[in-house]
């Protein structure tokens, strides 16, 4: 069955969800994707991530916090191949990612701000399921988040 769009579901549960404003790219071969949350905050630096995504991901949305940073790419399609082989539902970069043409035929949703084929570095830096607050919006591991073409919302912190 297809998911609920979000505007349906705000329509029906707005009062307890919040909505990002901010605007991201949905660049995945999935379009729409729900899954509970994790985290991973992390700066110019992917292996953290990676290492998390190369565990089973139970359907879960990987939301990563790279500061808004455009300067590299925190996912490319290695990386995205990976999550969506170890059952993954989607990632939500506040970043940028690369191999753009490739991660839009994986079966995952991809949200990312940008795109760009400059690396990151790969020292492990970061934090992993630590509160990420996201142009105001905070995602909590655990809690449920809805993607699709309109926008991404996630159950309102308690
Ligand atoms: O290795 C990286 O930095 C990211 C990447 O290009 C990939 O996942 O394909």
């Amino acid at each position: 069955m297809a998911q609920i769009s979000t505007a349906d579901l705000y329509d029906e549960r707005g009062a307890e969800l919040a909505s990002l404003s901010l605007q991201f790219l949905n660049l995945g071969g999935v379009t729409g994707f729900t899954g509970p949350v994790r985290t991973v905050r992390c700066f110019q630096d992917n292996a953290l991530l990676k290492e998390v995504l190369s565990g089973p991901g139970d359907g879960a949305v990987l939301v990563i916090d790279g500061g808004g940073s455009l300067e590299t790419a925190l996912v490319g399609d290695i990386i995205a191949s990976l999550a969506a082989d170890n059952g993954w539902a989607g990632l939500v970069v506040h970043g940028a990612i690369r191999d753009r043409v490739a991660i839009g035929t994986l079966p995952i949703g991809v949200k990312a701000l940008g795109s760009n084929p400059a690396k990151s570095t790969k020292t492990g830096a970061g934090e992993v399921d630590v509160d990420l607050e996201i142009g105001g919006v905070i995602f909590t591991p655990g809690a449920q988040v809805w993607c699709d073409d309109d926008g991404i919302l996630v159950e309102a912190a308690a």
